[in-house]
């Protein structure tokens, strides 16, 4: 039988993650299911579980890691896991966002994801994006952002409104409200695209979103077409529009009507680098990373994750 850990973020939308732990371990229990969790303890501790668990008992045995919390604690066990051959990831949903759940076919109920899990089907190799920034390299699973999206992760990650919405079910409340408050106070910038060694410059740009599966922002569908079995990124770049017209085709996101607009470019690559005059914000998967220059790169069947999608796509 393959080995089950647990990787849990207790504070994972603002506290309430610790309800949906409290009912996977009972139905652990009830089921004499053999399995050891560990809890993150600050930010980052994830990266250094997972590798912990990989690390042990290295008899060749595949690992489950399963990861109860929101889209950051996930994008941190993928960075503690991407080159360990023998490690499986599933996710029970806990956060905030959950976008991870939604672009690959994993029930939000926390017990239909663990009875997924438990299964042991449905694996699936995916691609992964790689950024590199002079000699710090992270990855993602699901997206990476520059810009407006990033200055609204920012905020989010530190919105004392946020946390106390969340507290009362209403987070994408916090983030409507947000998203408003950034659009009437964020400057745009002239970026420099190079994708696969064709460059554009493209002026007053809101964001660029590199995206590996289709939602990004708590189920926006900012990249219809994104697959994670493609061996490419969808770069999505939103430029050249007024404040009014951005609301416009930020409420369109949520169906992919965006993608109508002529101010929205798409297109896919493998080989991805965004340069500015002056630094700009950037994220992956939710998290602030830094800001740009930044190069990215789709990297091929790089992880093993237990989907909901029979053919395992994002
Ligand atoms: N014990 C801890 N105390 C404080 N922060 C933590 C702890 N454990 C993890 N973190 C951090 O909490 C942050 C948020 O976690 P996560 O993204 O999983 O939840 P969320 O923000 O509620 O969900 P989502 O990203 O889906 O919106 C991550 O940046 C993670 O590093």
């Amino acid at each position: 039988m393959k080995q089950m850990y647990f990787i849990v973020n207790l504070q994972a939308r603002n506290g309430r993650c610790r309800m949906v732990w409290e009912q996977i371990e009972q139905h652990l229990s009830v089921a004499g299911t053999p399995y050891q969790a560990y809890f993150t303890e600050y930010s980052g501790h994830a990266v250094e579980l997972t590798r912990i668990i990989n690390q042990k008992e290295m008899q060749g045995e595949v690992k489950t890691i399963v990861v109860v919390g929101g889209d950051g604690t996930l994008h941190e066990v993928i960075n503690g896991a991407v080159g360990a051959s023998k490690l499986s990831i599933g996710f029970i949903p806990g956060g905030s966002g959950n976008d991870f759940s939604r672009g690959f076919g994993i029930p939000q109920d926390p017990i239909a994801a663990l009875n997924l899990i438990l299964k042991g089907e449905n694996l699936a190799v995916v691609d992964i994006g790689k950024i590199s920034e002079e000699k710090k390299i992270r990855y993602f699973i699901n997206n990476m952002g520059v810009g407006f999206d990033a200055a609204i992760c920012e905020e989010a990650n530190h919105s004392k409104l946020k946390a106390k919405l969340n507290l009362l079910s209403l987070g994408s409340l916090a983030y409507a409200l947000i998203v408003i408050k950034k659009l009437f106070t964020y400057k745009c910038t002239d970026i420099w695209i190079n994708i696969d060694g064709q460059e554009t410059k493209y002026e007053q740009v809101w964001f660029v979103t590199v995206a590996n599966q289709v939602y990004f922002g708590g189920g926006m569908k900012i990249a219809p077409n994104a697959s994670a079995k493609d061996g490419l990124l969808d770069v999505i770049v939103v430029h050249n529009l007024s404040r009014w017209k951005l609301l416009f085709v930020f409420i369109s996101v949520f169906w992919g009507g965006h993608m109508g607009f002529k101010e929205v470019r798409m297109f896919k690559g493998k080989n991805i680098s965004i340069q500015t005059l002056k630094p700009v914000l950037v994220h992956a998967d939710g998290e602030i990373i830094g800001s740009t220059p930044m190069k990215i790169q789709a990297v091929r069947d790089s992880l093993t994750i237990i989907t909901g999608k029979s053919e395992g796509t994002g």
